[in-house]
């Protein structure tokens, strides 16, 4: 086998909470990772050496700095590779968005790469492997829904978790670096009761979960673009049951149990934004 096509999904956080501050600066989390039906193309063809990666997205590196061209380096150098690789990565998941579509690349190259050339290694291999490239490398090899503690890569399975999202991305980027650095964990007035979440998600009660989210980064992000509440807002008037901002932002996502009321949500939005979608939590294999 020469080339592998992979599907990459993007991610949302259920909830997202800080426990605390490692020496390095890395910050310990406990958060819900849910995938969703969003998808990047990650096609990964061998070649006679060398890497080169393609996308047609502007706002996406075909150099080192892209952290798919990085995980394939990675395993070159790792396994003594002799020959390299072509990727081509066709870009559907918003950029700089909060939706882990840089880390959801990388997780298809290691999992393309390690068919490709025959390596051999498990998935929990693969995972460690990718926490190398970033703490949400680990989650995007699993997929599906998890607990993620540690700096995000100590994983726990959940009962898969099934609801309609409207996804929206307000045209604005964010560096999750940056969002970390701001935190002040003292200031923090409201984290989320994650084991009462769980609780509601074994059960499917998509209303308990929505209506217990809450994500502590929004405490910064927010705060630097009120546009972010101006869209939770809006999903809650077009009867979302909640409504949160993913991961370091900027994107919105609303929960929804009813199809029909997600895509009036979603057609009201796409009036207002570019990048909205209307997916579904995802926990097929990729
Ligand atoms: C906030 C979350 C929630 O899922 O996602 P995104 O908004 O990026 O999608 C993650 O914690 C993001 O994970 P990821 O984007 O993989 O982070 P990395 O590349 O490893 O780190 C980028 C920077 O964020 C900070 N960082 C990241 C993870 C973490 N647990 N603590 C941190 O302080 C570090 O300063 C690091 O230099
Ligand atoms: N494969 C990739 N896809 C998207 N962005 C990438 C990729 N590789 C590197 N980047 C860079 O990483 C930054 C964060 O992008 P992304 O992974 O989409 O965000 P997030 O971590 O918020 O989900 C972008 O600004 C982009 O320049």
């Amino acid at each position: 086998m020469d080339k592998v096509i992979i599907k990459c999904p993007a991610k949302i956080n259920l909830s997202l909470d800080v426990v605390g501050k490692r020496q390095d600066g890395y910050h310990l989390v406990k958060m819900i990772m849910q995938s969703i039906s969003l998808f990047d193309d990650v096609t990964v063809e061998k070649n006679g050496g060398g890497i080169r990666l393609y996308c047609k997205n502007k706002d996406v590196p075909d150099n080192e700095d892209n952290i798919a061209y990085r995980a394939a380096k990675l395993i070159i150098d790792r396994f003594n590779i002799d020959g390299g690789v072509d990727i081509f990565i066709e870009k559907r998941i918003p950029v700089a968005a909060g939706l882990a579509g840089g880390s959801t690349d990388a997780a298809g190259v290691i999992k393309a790469m390690n068919r490709i050339f025959d390596l051999g290694m498990d998935r929990d291999e693969m995972m460690e492997l990718g926490l190398k490239l970033g703490a949400d490398v680990p989650f995007c090899i699993m997929g599906g829904t998890a607990l993620a503690e540690g700096i995000g890569e100590v994983l726990t399975p959940l009962k898969p978790f099934e609801a309609w999202c409207v996804v929206a991305k307000p045209n604005i980027s964010v560096s999750t670096k940056e969002v970390y650095r701001s935190l002040r964990l003292d200031e923090i007035t409201r984290h989320p009761e994650t084991t009462r979440i769980i609780d509601y998600m074994e059960r499917g009660n998509i209303e308990g979960v929505a209506e217990n989210m809450v994500n502590v980064l929004e405490t910064v992000t927010i705060k630097r673009h009120p546009v972010i509440f101006e869209i939770k807002n809006i999903m809650m008037e077009f009867h979302a049951l909640g409504s949160l901002m993913s991961g370091s932002g900027p994107t919105v996502f609303g929960l929804f149990k009813d199809k029909g009321k997600a895509e009036i949500c979603y057609n009201r939005l796409r009036d207002y934004l570019k990048e909205v979608y209307l997916v579904r939590t995802f926990n097929g294999e990729v």
